[in-house]
């Protein structure tokens, strides 16, 4: 989907973008009038030939979006028939439904025919419980009889809030939204759930849509470019100097991954700081990648002295050790950024907040299961979705939380958060997280702000994957980073 407007809005901040627009110079009817218009020439451009358009509408403004599509529709030759419920009295839906009058028949009377589209206009930014049952009935036998779905707003069931429905969700092959985007929209499975995404303009003046709320979609607005702009100045210890730790002998190869993907994002050194038992194997894999050992937190500290020592990465298959406290500390203490991941996050699964005292730039990126095991409370409580849960595990940690998945939320402690909704599934694979803490090391090594850092970092992940094989290994993203 080609975005302009990369802002994300909650539905509660659309809403009240809806009423200043009413309030400045827009009518409610001629906002309604400019949405329906849109989807009605959406079905025709995407449904040519339409035999029967089934328009489903709700109670609210969303079904007022369904009575003017229906005028639209009929006005091109369209056979429609709509199903569900009066509008209210006096709403803008009642002037919609006034200006195309008709029979609106039971929801449960609807039996879909072959060259039918269903177009929902059922619920949209209103949504706020689970759908009835004559209505969760009907999306099962839409879906049964496989009957192609074009949802206005959002798809009926869908949280355009958290991106979760709320129980029974229609499946829409395409969605139409107004505006902006929600953040139902981008997060999941909001974003299946929504099919092929339009964002239609209905004359919502743009100061209008400059909200407060700095919840965006991760593009490079937010971070300028995904590598850094390498002239002759930028000499390679202008670039900065990366260090992964290693693990022990038996999974060293993860931080040899961080190494190189740091290496070939742009950091202008790069070492990997081995305990004394790997750096034999180590030796043997590593060319352009530097090589250190560090037994112990003693020689660790003195190694700081070097402050060109720039950013740290800390975790990929470092293994169960309790040195991973001891070495976050002293790098912090010492002011340098920390990138902390895999096993450097669940050694501080009952400790996390206590990074919060340091000042010095960190990032943590955690998958799924470690972001359980670090903030079980946020997952417990349904209300918060995942840019909520982000945000506030950010401001808990004092640190950038980088909350990964197919729609990775990056969050800052003062509220900043970034949705990366492009990530090809194939990232999916193993030592895909190695290589982004790498990516992360060496944008922090570079000389980015933290939260700028991670967003660039995300994005030049998505890329190389992008750019990678389908059936890339991390080997193959490295390459293609
Ligand atoms: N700028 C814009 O985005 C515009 C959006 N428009 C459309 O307006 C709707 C939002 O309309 P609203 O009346 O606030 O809510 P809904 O129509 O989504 O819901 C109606 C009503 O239904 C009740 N309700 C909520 N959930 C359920 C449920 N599960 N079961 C039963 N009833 C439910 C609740 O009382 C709601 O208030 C937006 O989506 C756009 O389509 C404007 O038309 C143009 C500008
Ligand atoms: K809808």
């Amino acid at each position: 989907m080609a975005i302009e407007n990369t802002r994300l809005f909650t539905p509660a901040a659309m809403g009240a973008v809806d009423r200043a627009a009413i309030d400045g110079s827009l009518s409610g009817p001629g906002l309604m009038e400019r949405a329906g218009a849109a989807v009605a020439a959406s079905a025709l451009e995407h449904w040519p030939g339409l035999k029967r358009a089934i328009i489903l509408c709700g109670p609210g403004n969303n079904g007022g979006d369904g009575h003017v599509i229906a005028r639209h529709l009929a006005r091109a030759g369209v056979p429609v028939e709509r199903f569900g419920m009066k509008p209210r009295e006096g709403t803008d839906a009642a002037w919609a439904f006034e200006s195309f009058p008709g029979v609106i028949a039971a929801l449960a009377d609807y039996r879909p025919e072959a060259g039918d589209l269903i177009i929902d206009a059922l619920f949209g930014a209103g949504l706020d419980r689970a759908v009835p049952d004559e209505i969760a009935k009907l999306i099962e036998r839409a879906a049964n009889a496989g009957t192609p779905v074009l949802a206005v707003d959002l798809p009926s069931g869908l949280s355009g809030y958290s991106g979760r429905p709320t129980g029974p969700c229609f499946r829409a092959d395409r969605t139409v939204t107004f505006a902006a985007l929600k953040t139902g929209h981008v997060l999941l499975p909001g974003r299946d759930l929504c099919g092929e995404l339009e964002v239609v303009d209905i004359g919502i003046p743009s100061r209008l849509l400059a909200n407060d709320d700095p919840v965006v979609l991760n593009d490079p607005s937010v971070y300028g470019t995904t590598s850094p702009a390498i002239d002759a100045s930028s000499h390679k210890y202008a670039r900065g100097h990366l260090v992964v730790f290693s693990g022990p002998l038996i999974s060293s190869g993860a931080s040899r991954m961080s190494a190189q993907a740091g290496l070939r994002a742009g950091a202008g050194l790069v070492t990997v700081a081995s305990p004394p038992g790997a750096v034999m194997a180590q030796s043997a894999h590593l060319t352009a990648v530097m090589q250190r050992s560090v037994g112990d937190a003693d020689a660790l500290s003195d190694w700081l002295k070097d402050d060109r020592l720039a950013a740290f990465v800390l975790g990929p298959g470092f293994g169960h050790n309790e040195l991973v406290k001891d070495y976050a500390r002293i790098v912090l203490e010492a002011g340098r950024a920390l990138v902390l991941d895999a096993d450097g996050l669940t050694a501080f699964a009952d400790t996390i907040a206590d990074l919060s005292s340091f000042d010095a730039p960190k990032v943590l990126t955690p998958h799924e299961g470690e972001f359980r095991r670090l903030f079980p409370d946020l997952l417990d409580d349904d209300a918060l979705s995942k840019i909520d849960r982000a945000r506030r595990a950010a401001s808990r940690v004092n640190a950038i939380v980088v909350y990964k998945g197919a729609d990775t939320v990056i969050a800052a402690p003062d509220g900043r958060a970034a949705i990366n909704c492009d990530a090809p599934s194939k990232l999916a694979t193993a030592g895909s997280g190695d290589v982004l803490a790498g990516i992360v090391g060496a944008s922090l090594a570079n000389g980015r702000p933290p939260f700028e850092a991670a967003c660039a970092a995300v994005a030049l992940h998505a890329e190389a994957a992008r750019r990678a094989p389908d059936h890339m290994t991390a080997e193959d993203l490295i390459a293609a980073i």
